[in-house]
């Protein structure tokens, strides 16, 4: 039966935005339909196109605005929205940083969590050039070698040099490599044949070191001229410290692949952080936003309530950035990472730093903390950094078993933080201190937070 919908395609009509969504699209609703709309904001008048209509939603392009609210600012640029990697850039940064707060404390609300308080968010004085990190696709356009950005939703490359989000030092090494590229007839990826040799250029800068490393992910085991094509960029990019080749052979949209080739250099680099310092290797994670981090971090700490006495196991250590800064005030410290690398260095990191009270296990954390606690191992305190699918189910468990007195939730998903601390709360932890978000990702609808549990 066809269903007869509130808006058809192509309709043009004049609606108001009344929320953001978690992607930070405005919406509008016409007889309860919501449309999703891009660049608007709540409390904005605007005539839309709508240009896809479903059983539940429809999406719609601006065709004008005719009430401006007073929280937009003025944008950088439309690619930069176009693209996703400034979605909010036309929202004050006062109001991200609030339209973060609410996002959690409404997600917590709609599960009649309503008690649950949410701080403001700890933002950014200067809230652009964060980034420490760039993964920039490399296609042809117009016959020639080009590095960007993708459109939303496509794949088709927008040709970009600033990045706006990024740390400049970085901007400038993706043009000097994409040039060197070009220089020696390099051949970008063609995703629809297959085809090509170079897919990405990775770029990562140490925010206190500024170490530099670059990685060029290859389609092609073999990539021509890489003697001369390392050496130009070694002497143009004194900063590099590692140059690394990693071959991707497969069609997919993960980045990397399985193989590391160090061409010049290091396999890692280092950067400080909290006056320790890490190792850092091209498959490890690594947060972002290093002056963002360091708050976080801090906050984590001091949550944790640590007095030098405690047993504590971080999951999701990664290179051991949050293990390591713990065990300055913990009795002991376990680490847990499924990526080797990831493994490899924080046990490097640890030593590196002279700290001999953590350990590190590589394996998946619902798997390693089972096994931690039929050996008898009882925390104190457990610390969370998983990515965005949250915690499994069997990790709670193992968890709470465990009986810590503590558990420290650092979420980059509300959606997840809210479900996992439900989930907790089936085994006697509850939330007796406000959540603070913490903005990683300033121009993003991204939204980073700490939160604390505590055994009843
Ligand atoms: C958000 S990062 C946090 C890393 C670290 N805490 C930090 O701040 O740098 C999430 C980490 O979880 C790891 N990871 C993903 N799934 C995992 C799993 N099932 N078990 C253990 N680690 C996992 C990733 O390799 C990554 O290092």
């Amino acid at each position: 039966m066809k269903v007869s919908l509130p808006v058809y395609k192509d309709q043009v009509l004049d609606v108001e935005i009344m929320d953001l969504t978690y992607q930070g699209m405005g919406v509008a609703k016409v007889d309860n339909y919501p449309i999703f709309i891009d660049n608007t904001l709540p409390s904005e008048k605007i005539t839309v196109k709508v240009t896809k209509t479903t059983k539940n939603f429809a999406f719609g392009d601006v065709v004008k605005i005719l009430q401006v609210s007073p929280h937009r600012v003025n944008p950088k640029g439309r690619v930069y929205r176009q693209t996703g990697i400034a979605p909010l850039q036309h929202l004050e940064y006062s109001e991200q940083l609030k339209f973060k707060q609410h996002q959690i404390a409404e997600l917590f609300a709609k599960v009649h969590m309503d008690d649950v308080e949410v701080l403001p968010t700890i933002g950014m004085d200067h809230p652009s050039q964060y980034r420490n990190k760039a993964q920039v696709p490399v296609r042809k356009v117009q016959g020639e070698l080009t590095t960007g950005f993708y459109k939303k939703n496509s794949h088709q490359l927008m040709p970009l040099e600033d990045y706006y989000i990024q740390d400049p030092a970085i901007d400038h090494a993706i043009i000097v490599i994409r040039d060197i590229l070009r220089k020696y007839h390099e051949e970008a990826y063609d995703e629809f044949h297959h085809s090509g040799t170079i897919r990405t250029i990775m770029v990562r800068r140490g925010y206190y070191s500024h170490e530099m490393m670059v990685v060029l992910v290859t389609r092609t085991k073999r990539l021509p001229m890489a003697d001369v094509v390392v050496e130009e960029i070694q002497a143009a990019l004194p900063e590099v410290v590692s140059v690394i080749q990693n071959v991707n052979q497969k069609r997919t949209n993960v980045i990397l692949g399985p193989v590391n080739n160090v061409l010049a250099g290091k396999s890692t680099m280092n950067d400080q952080l909290l006056g320790l310092t890490f190792a850092i290797s091209a498959q490890s994670f690594y947060q972002v936003n290093p002056q963002q981090t360091e708050k976080l971090y801090q906050l984590a700490i001091d949550q944790a309530g640590l007095t030098g006495n405690e047993t504590v196991i971080d999951a999701y250590s990664g290179i051991g950035t949050i293990s390591l800064t713990m065990a300055q005030h913990a009795k002991q410290v376990y680490g847990v990472d499924i990526v080797p690398a990831a493994i490899d260095n924080a046990r490097q990191n640890a030593d590196k730093n002279g700290i001999k009270n953590a350990e590190f296990v590589l394996g998946s954390a619902e798997k390693v903390m089972a096994q931690w606690q039929e050996d008898g191992i009882k925390p104190d305190v457990v610390v969370v950094d998983p990515p965005r699918k949250g915690l499994d189910e069997a990790f709670i468990e193992s968890a709470a078993a465990m009986g810590p007195k503590r558990v420290v939730y650092i979420s980059c998903n509300p959606s997840t933080l809210v479900r996992d601390v439900q989930r907790f709360a089936e085994h006697g932890y509850h939330i007796n201190a406000p959540v603070q978000p913490v903005d990683q990702f300033p121009q993003t609808p991204h939204i980073e937070s700490v939160t604390v549990l505590e055994r009843d």
